[in-house]
């Protein structure tokens, strides 16, 4: 019998999750039956939806996240002992995986999959820029934006996990790159390391005068991870037939859903500069044919030393809590991963 533990969800969140929000639950997990096997979880992906996701879900939940672990015991022959699995199991330390329905190399949330040939890779990148993240980022900019050489791409969260691999591509496209980020730290880590052209921080700049200095052409594209404010101004200075891609609006999270702020009027600037605004979820690429692709390319920029991919890491199942609330208070340089 193997004991577990799993992070339960037990209150719908009033702004910031606090931590009596949280249960650490221990279970036995029952022996394997035919077809399945036992992960011991190594690594854990740290997102904002956790706080996004949360007044959608009936209280209690088990914290759902993707994860990679080695398999440890096995009934199926498709996954032997020490093979590595990314699954969809969340906030636990083991996990029982049944559910192989739809198919072994689906790609589905819901799915799992086995990490085949990945030796020079770290495993961990497998959920952050190999997966959902990277996906998010390549498929929401390259799809949704299609920005073209020379355009003008603005991304902000720029610092985050979304948002590094975002303006990374955007200069392998050969676009000029201009992030918001929080801090003077990661502003000088986009200008200096990453390479992008200009980097703002959004919480000391002048918003309107940085970026007509940053991007003096106009803006064509912007991948927007943050909503509020900070967007309004971006579209405003949009070229026509600018494209945006609508991705996660962190700066909001804490508000009331029951409440509609206040907005800018933006709707002269899309009507008359004709701007194309599409919401995204990664979901709508998790199949065999888009995935796969992505994880591909990006893979390949990371050997060629064209992406970096800056885990943030975090040791320690008990600091799951610590490194969610680093994530939304923005500690964190790159992919916020927890190291169980
Ligand atoms: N639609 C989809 O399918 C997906 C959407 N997302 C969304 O994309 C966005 C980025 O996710 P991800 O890359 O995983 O997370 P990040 O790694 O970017 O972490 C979140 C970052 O958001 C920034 N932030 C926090 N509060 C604010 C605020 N009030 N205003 C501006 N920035 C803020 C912080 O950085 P800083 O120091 O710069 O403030 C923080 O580091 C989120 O909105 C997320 O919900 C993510 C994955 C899939
Ligand atoms: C799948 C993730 C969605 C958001 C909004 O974070």
């Amino acid at each position: 019998m193997v004991k577990a533990k799993k992070y339960v969800v037990k209150n719908h969140f009033r702004g910031l999750p606090k931590r009596e929000d949280f249960e650490v639950v221990e279970f036995d997990l029952p022996p394997l039956e035919n077809g399945e096997i036992l992960v011991k979880t190594e690594w854990i992906s740290v997102d904002p939806y956790v706080q996004v996701h949360n007044p959608f879900h009936p209280v209690p939940y088990d914290q759902h996240s993707f994860q990679v672990g080695t398999v440890q015991d096995s009934k199926n022959p498709n996954y032997p002992i020490g093979s590595k699995v990314v699954s969809y199991k969340g906030w636990c330390d083991y996990s029982i995986i049944d559910n192989f329905e739809n198919g072994t190399d689906g790609f589905d949330f819901g799915r799992v999959y086995k990490l085949q040939d990945v030796k020079d890779l770290p495993v961990e990148l497998f959920v952050g820029t190999l997966g959902m993240t990277g996906v998010t980022a390549y498929c929401g900019l390259l799809e949704i934006c299609q920005p073209r050489a020379g355009e003008t791409v603005v991304v902000t969260g720029a610092a985050g996990a979304v948002g590094s691999i975002v303006g990374q591509i955007a200069k392998v496209k050969g676009c000029r790159v201009v992030g918001f980020a929080g801090s003077d730290e990661k502003v000088q880590w986009l200008e200096n390391e990453l390479g992008f052209d200009k980097a703002i921080n959004y919480k000391t700049a002048d918003l309107r005068k940085s970026l007509k200095k940053a991007a003096p052409n106009g803006v064509d594209c912007y991948f927007d991870n943050v909503g509020g404010e900070i967007s309004s101004v971006i579209i405003a200075q949009m070229n026509k037939y600018g494209r945006v891609a609508v991705c996660g609006s962190i700066s909001a999270y804490n508000d009331d859903p029951e409440k509609l702020p206040k907005a800018t009027i933006l709707q002269p600037y899309i009507i008359f500069n004709e701007l194309r605004i599409e919401g995204l979820t990664v979901n709508r690429w998790s199949n065999p044919d888009r995935w796969p692709k992505a994880i591909a390319d990006l893979s390949e920029w990371i050997r060629g030393g064209k992406i970096q991919a800056r885990n943030h890491v975090t040791e320690g199942f008990d600091k799951l809590f610590d490194a969610l609330i680093g994530v939304l208070t923005g500690d964190n340089f790159g992919k916020a991963v927890v190291k169980v």
